[in-house]
């Protein structure tokens, strides 16, 4: 592993198909004057799964909201398969084909199983069954409990109710922030190997993910974010073994999580 396999980030110039989503030297924050992101600029590209890293308080969640039209954007764009979506609002982009899995307070409790994957596909109800089976194929117990209150899930089971809900619009590119947080190691396990596998079923996928090692391990590419910009990119392996990456991001990460 050599220094030059981690690309400074920016400096890709590879030719390559069109991005499915693609952020452009991306300026913003939540209140006037204070931005949050100081110019970010990632790639993702049909099938890939992209993780996002980096230090508490980075951006990285401020990023996906970003994308979803949920921060005041004061400079760059956010394309969709070429086409401008910046600062539009979330209804607008999920009509679009844009899926966000937020960190929290993503399933409605008081509903069942069903009701909620039906609220994610409230645009094209005429669709429901040929993508609840889809999403029964990834997540067969939500086929099987599909009566059961949200509500009385345990976290990682919520968390495939919300992952489900977004799927059911059969989006172009699938949006998640911190998957894993506050589940248990035996279930952050299990959460990363769905997203594995939600990806290898064809959905392009970027994840916000604490859990940096883990998201390294299973994501095609990543982006390592620090004071709201892309410092670093390159392959999650590359990440994972680049000594620089290791000494300012990894280490604390991992000391954080106790690994
Ligand atoms: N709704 C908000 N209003 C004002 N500031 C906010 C809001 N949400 C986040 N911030 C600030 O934006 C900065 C970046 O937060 P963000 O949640 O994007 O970081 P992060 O990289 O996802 O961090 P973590 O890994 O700790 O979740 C932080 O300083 C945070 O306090």
């Amino acid at each position: 592993m050599s220094d030059a396999s981690i690309q400074a980030a920016g400096t890709a110039t590879a030719e390559r198909p069109e991005a499915v989503l693609r952020t452009e030297d991306l300026v913003g924050g939540y209140l006037p004057g204070v931005n949050i992101l100081n110019g970010c600029s990632i790639d993702a590209y049909p099938g890939e799964l992209i993780g996002i890293i980096g230090p508490n308080g980075a951006g990285k969640s401020t990023l996906l909201k970003a994308i979803f039209g949920q921060v005041n954007i004061r400079g760059g764009k956010v394309t969709l398969k070429g086409e401008d979506i910046t600062g539009l609002k979330a209804n607008k982009l999920v009509a679009k084909g844009v899926g966000m899995v937020p960190q929290n307070n993503n399933v409605f409790p008081t509903l069942t199983i069903e009701e909620n994957l039906e609220m994610g596909l409230f645009l094209k109800p005429s669709l429901f069954a040929e993508r609840f089976e889809f999403v029964a194929t990834l997540f067969p117990e939500l086929g099987s409990r599909r009566k059961q209150r949200a509500g009385s899930l345990s976290g990682g089971e919520r968390q495939m109710v919300a992952m489900g809900r977004a799927l059911m619009i059969d989006p172009s590119v699938l949006l998640l922030d911190e998957p894993s947080a506050g589940l248990s190691p035996v279930r952050q396990d299990e959460t990363f190997l769905r997203v594995h596998q939600i990806n290898r079923a064809g959905v392009s996928v970027i994840m916000v993910e604490q859990n940096a090692r883990r998201c390294l391990q299973i994501c095609d590419r990543a982006y390592v974010l620090d004071q709201g910009r892309d410092a670093y990119t390159g392959t999650g392996k590359e990440l994972a073994q680049d000594p620089k990456v290791i000494e300012l991001y990894l280490g604390t990460l991992a000391a954080d999580q106790g690994h």
